[in-house]
């Protein structure tokens, strides 16, 4: 073979002609997304990031406090959607997002989209093989579904209304990696039923159990989990898994999220007495005396004798708590939390917080 073979002359491609790899995080409410999400971006894995979050709530700033890892150079590019979900208004929003990042190109290398607890990652995906445009910017690495190793089981029995393919179920269908997280949480006959559980529904993906999403990120990020080789549609991928783009993903109706804002400071003793009547005896009651309940739960709470804001977040009945920033010296106290759940209303919600916290909702 001579020298001057074309063949073997490798081409020169541009760093900024290199297609993008965008990894999709979806699970459940709660599963632990966002905890991957600050994991990953704590690592020296030597890439640029960039992130694109999608939260399921009314408010942002509650989010954006307690989502933005933290260190490295890092970009974020904020979807705000009010009670709404990226899965629901693909076109609009998560394209958009995707553009206004490639705006920036050059300056990250790996983009992290995650997506609400309730989101079908069907729709999400099929933007990677439905916009032409985009596509010549980034390509689709790979689905990552979190999955809360303690409620999973829970969330795959629950019926939907007009007895379709619930989100747990379609989120698991679709995945290429499954992390069941909060392994911490279980015993180890309850985790190989739910793993041969999610088998069954899912036999191709890999699959992964941690703890506080700890995990090697080589086995999650630059997967290629659909080749990049041209001769593999993604679209037909997708079909094989179950995803029809005809399908309608409807979000759950029956959940709403509500924000509610607490002048004052709360004593903790107080905040454990309502956390437990609402989430462990299940005592407080909407307008029509039905039980609020609540899938999730985050709030930051300003803490009487504390100088340190305090977020607590709960997953239905178990809830955890850690210290984050301190309140600047002049700066007014207060307190939000959100709630994401069934049969929620403010009226009773308000009531119940004054009787618990003694504080009044503003
Ligand atoms: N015990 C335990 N708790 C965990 C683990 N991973 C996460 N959590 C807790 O679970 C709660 C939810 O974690 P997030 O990472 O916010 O979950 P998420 O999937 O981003 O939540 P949404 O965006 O609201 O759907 C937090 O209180 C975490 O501290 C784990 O491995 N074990
Ligand atoms: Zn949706």
């Amino acid at each position: 073979m001579s020298d001057s073979d074309d063949d073997d002359i490798p081409e020169l491609v541009p760093a900024e002609n290199k297609k993008v790899p965008v990894t999709i995080i979806t699970g459940f409410l709660g599963a632990g997304k966002t905890t991957l999400l600050n994991y990953i971006l704590t690592q020296q894995h030597g890439k640029r990031i960039a992130v694109i979050l999608n939260e399921f709530g009314e408010g942002d700033s509650i989010e954006k406090s307690m989502s933005v890892g933290e260190g490295g150079e890092l970009f974020e590019e904020w979807l705000e959607l009010r009670n709404g979900c990226l899965c629901c208004s693909v076109k609009d929003n998560g394209v958009k997002a995707i553009e206004n990042l490639m705006q920036k190109k050059g300056k990250f290398d790996y983009i992290l989209l995650e997506t609400t607890g309730l989101a079908d990652p069907g729709p999400i995906a099929s933007i990677f093989w439905l916009d032409e445009e985009l596509c010549s910017d980034v390509y689709l690495d790979g689905i990552v579904v979190m999955v809360d190793a303690k409620f999973c089981k829970q969330h795959l029995q629950e019926e939907k209304p007009d007895g379709s393919v619930n989100d747990s179920q379609r989120q698991i269908a679709l995945a290429d990696i499954i992390i069941v997280n909060k392994t911490d949480l279980v015993d180890v006959e309850d985790l190989n039923d739910l793993t041969q559980t999610i088998r069954s529904i899912n036999g191709f993906a890999r699959l992964f159990e941690t703890s506080q999403a700890r995990m090697a990120l080589e086995n999650i990020l630059n997967i290629n989990a659909y080749g990049l080789s041209g001769d593999v549609k993604l679209e037909d991928i997708f079909t094989l898994r179950g995803f029809s783009p005809q399908d309608k993903h409807s979000i759950d109706k029956g959940v709403h999220t509500m924000t509610i804002q607490i002048h004052g400071n709360i004593k903790k003793s107080d905040l454990e007495n309502f956390l437990q009547a609402l989430l462990w005896e299940k005592s407080v009651k909407n307008y029509e005396g039905h039980t609020l309940d609540v899938l999730r739960l985050k709030g930051v709470i300003s803490l009487e004798d504390c100088d340190t804001r305090l977020v607590v977040q709960a997953v239905h009945e178990l809830y955890d708590y850690h210290y984050t920033t301190p309140w600047e010296n002049n700066e007014a106290r207060h307190n939000t939390i959100v709630f994401i759940g069934r049969n929620l209303d403010r009226e009773s919600l308000g009531i119940s917080i004054s009787q618990y916290l003694h504080q009044k909702v503003i």
